[in-house]
């Protein structure tokens, strides 16, 4: 198989403190999504993923060709589209105009950039307010263009970090249905608190607990598992932190 990104043995930290440890992961098209409590490791690891820090050990390798030099990293760059918790963007851009400067900072061709970015704008629901400004949009409509920037152009790895904080409960359930839609063309790895959000629209798992991987495998692997006493108020809240409590086995 193809694999879009492999990570092997990642260690990553800040300063003195080990936060990732011998961590490895990999996926080819589909979504995949990342549970852990606050602190695991979630922005750490997506960060890592998105280039934005190098691994202090371990490997990437994104379409097969492992990130070693800065001319690997700028050129798997140019796949990789990366929302992170808090994006900045200049509050004085149209929406259209922030997402279509994403895509020139992403080396999208300038002739195709202008309908790459009108894509990722309907892909998100966006369209019609592509000309109003970045600071008048709710938290809500910032998250969905956060997304656009993240999808625009031919990227095929998509990292969302919490990228359902904000939504209504209809916009989640439009979110999950886009993240049907992308990645079946692309990698999509999503960190969540949301355990609902990432089993309905996830085909793999990890859940994280202190840099390392506790669990990986699909939603129905998880449910699998769940101890009958587990704390939670749906099947797979009980499921999730079954695998919080147990030690170091994956699926
Ligand atoms: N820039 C930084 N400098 C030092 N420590 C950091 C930095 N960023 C994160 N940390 C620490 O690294 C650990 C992992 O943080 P990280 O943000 O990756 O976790 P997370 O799983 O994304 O958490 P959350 O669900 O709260 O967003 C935490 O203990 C955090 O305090």
């Amino acid at each position: 198989m193809d694999f879009i990104f492999e990570v092997e043995g990642l260690a990553q930290g800040y300063g003195s403190r080990r936060i990732i440890s011998g961590l490895s992961m990999r996926a080819a098209r589909g979504a995949v999504g990342l549970l852990g409590p606050n602190g695991a490791g979630k922005t750490t690891l997506l960060r890592t993923l998105a280039t934005v820090t190098p691994p202090r050990q371990g490997k990437i390798r994104i379409f097969g060709q492992e990130l070693r030099t800065d001319a690997d990293v700028r050129e798997a760059r140019r796949s990789i589209g990366y929302l992170p918790q808090d994006f900045g963007c200049h509050p004085g851009f149209s929406v259209y105009e922030f997402v279509r400067y994403c895509a020139w900072l992403r080396m999208v061709p300038e002739r195709t950039a202008g309908k790459a970015a009108l894509r990722a704008l309907d892909q998100v629901g966006l369209a019609a307010m592509r000309s109003r400004k970045m600071k008048e949009l709710s938290g809500g409509m910032l998250r969905r263009a956060g997304i656009a920037q993240a999808i625009v152009g031919e990227v095929k790895l998509v990292l969302l970090d919490e990228p359902t904080v904000g939504l209504d409960p209809e916009q989640r359930l439009e979110f999950r249905d886009l993240i049907r839609e992308i990645s079946g063309e692309a990698a999509v790895v999503l960190s969540t608190h949301l355990v609902e959000d990432v089993a309905a629209a996830c085909g793999t798992l990890y859940v994280i607990r202190d840099g390392a991987v506790v669990f990986s495998g699909t939603p129905q692997q998880l449910t699998d598992r769940a101890a009958p006493d587990g704390r939670g108020d749906t099947p797979l809240e009980r499921d999730y932190t079954t695998a919080l409590r147990s030690s170091a086995v994956t699926a």
